[in-house]
């Protein structure tokens, strides 16, 4: 993938939000089903995949492998799998571009498979720690060549057969997780990823939809995710919900900008996506779930948002798997909210596509926020409903939430808000900028 050359954006504040709004697929469920859908043998059809640049960084790389994957002019995404075990040798190295979650679980695929991949990323994702996979992956046989620090550009040597093994999760990742479980796919005997802390549960639902033979059970140590290797995956017939990260834009502009509601159709509320509607809801958004039923196997609702003022929390740290990618976002309700806000335990957001803990810090205080960083959080006074400074140049950091977060707060600044570089947003919600126009006009 080229380097897009960087897209500045300048915001006033504008609004009330109002109308109906329908969010993209899911990141994470599209990536899994492309990759699932790639390994099962015979036709997978998805509906509602999430078309940004992640996940189709995702698609070329199990093309690379082996796989059939076209998108019919329907829209519906066709896969012909390749059966588990039938990964090829990519001809070349496999370019994850800003994306975590493709170069982690595609890690672990290669790992028992008796493929060699490279694997190269953007400046964002060439920074990321990659040794959280090694590791696992490592003691099931497959050999590694990274750069220093355990960074992209990396090599993985798979081993076939790989050895099953039994890993308790030492972060709170379900990118580890997943990435040994799908090693353990195609590993003879029971692989086995403990984890003390749970976070979200796609690769174990979608796994068992596919027909793999995985327990899940709660142990003394957290949950125990068993997984039984040379499994036979059946082609399936995907709808992807909408995705909860992407809703969480909508839900904090509608409840910051007064005058303000909306109807965010089809939200996966999936209880380990859901922490950011649970923390909106203790600083007093009015969130109402509509119509709460089932789709794929996922929990999902309609969200009708209206603005309200927003009282600040101490946010539960046990939020933070279920809401870690929200984090940015949710800063910018805090800084409208009525007294202080305390998010802590909430770490990992240092080794995301930036370090999302000091990136808006400095954003927020950039635009007249006081915040206090801590290690693992921010503290932030908010300003109780009253707009925000504005008049500041935001870098974005190639990391989408940020440039995201900080248009939302942009809505709301007393003074023009610059973000530096709008571009990456296009990774996980191209049609961001059209939708909030049409949101906002
Ligand atoms: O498994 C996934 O699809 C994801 C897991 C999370 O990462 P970590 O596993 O690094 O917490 C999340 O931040 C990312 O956006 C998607
Ligand atoms: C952290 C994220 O994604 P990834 O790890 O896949 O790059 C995200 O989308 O916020």
């Amino acid at each position: 993938m080229s380097a897009t050359p960087p897209r500045p954006l300048s915001l006033s504040a504008r609004g009330p939000l109002r109308g109906t709004v329908t969010v993209p697929g899911d990141k994470s469920i599209s990536h899994r089903s492309l990759m699932f859908g790639a390994l099962a043998v015979g036709e997978s059809r998805i509906e509602g995949l999430l078309e940004g640049e992640d996940v189709l960084a995702t698609a070329a790389a199990m093309r690379a492998m082996g796989a059939t994957i076209e998108r019919g002019e329907d829209a519906v995404w066709r896969v012909h799998g390749v059966g588990v075990g039938g990964l090829m040798q990519p001809a070349q190295a496999l370019d994850m571009g800003n994306s975590g979650t493709s170069t982690r679980l595609l890690m672990g695929l290669v790992a028992s498979h008796p493929i060699t991949a490279t694997f190269i990323g953007d400046a964002s994702l060439s920074s990321r720690p990659m040794g959280r996979a090694i590791e696992p992956l490592s003691q099931m046989g497959a050999e590694f060549n990274a750069s220093p620090g355990g960074r992209l550009p990396l090599m993985v040597r798979g081993l076939c057969p790989a050895v099953p093994i039994e890993y308790r999760l030492p972060v709170a990742s379900a990118q580890v997780k997943s990435a040994v479980l799908l090693a353990g796919l195609n590993t003879p005997g029971v692989t086995r990823v403990i984890e003390p802390v749970p976070t979200r549960d796609h690769s174990e639902r979608m796994l068992k939809g596919f027909g793999a033979e995985l327990t899940v059970e709660e142990g003394p140590d957290g949950r125990i995710i068993s997984i039984r290797g040379e499994a036979e995956l059946k082609p399936q017939q995907i709808t992807v919900p909408g995705d909860p990260s992407s809703a969480g834009f909508w839900m904090v502009a509608a409840s910051i900008v007064p005058g303000s509601d909306i109807l965010i159709r089809n939200v996966c509320l999936n209880p380990t996506r859901a922490g950011l509607v649970t923390a909106l809801r203790m600083m007093g958004a009015d969130i109402e779930s509509v119509d709460l039923r089932e789709v794929g196997g996922e929990s999902v609702a309609d969200l009708r948002v209206r603005h309200a003022p927003l009282t600040g929390i101490e946010v539960p740290p046990e939020l933070a798997p279920s809401m870690i990618d929200e984090y940015p976002v949710l800063f910018v309700a805090a800084a409208c909210a009525e007294g202080r806000t305390v998010a802590r335990g909430a770490h990992e957001l240092r080794v995301k596509e930036s370090d999302r803990i000091a990136v808006m810090a400095e954003a927020l205080g950039a635009i007249g926020v006081a915040v206090e960083e801590h290690e693992d959080g921010m503290s932030i006074q908010g300003s109780g409903g009253e707009p925000l400074a504005g008049g500041a140049r935001i870098a974005s950091k190639l990391d989408h939430r940020i440039a995201m977060s900080m248009t939302v707060a942009g809505l709301v600044s007393r003074n023009e808000v610059t973000i530096d570089d709008v571009a990456p947003v296009a990774t996980s919600y191209p049609n961001f900028y059209p939708t909030l126009d049409a949101l906002t006009e």
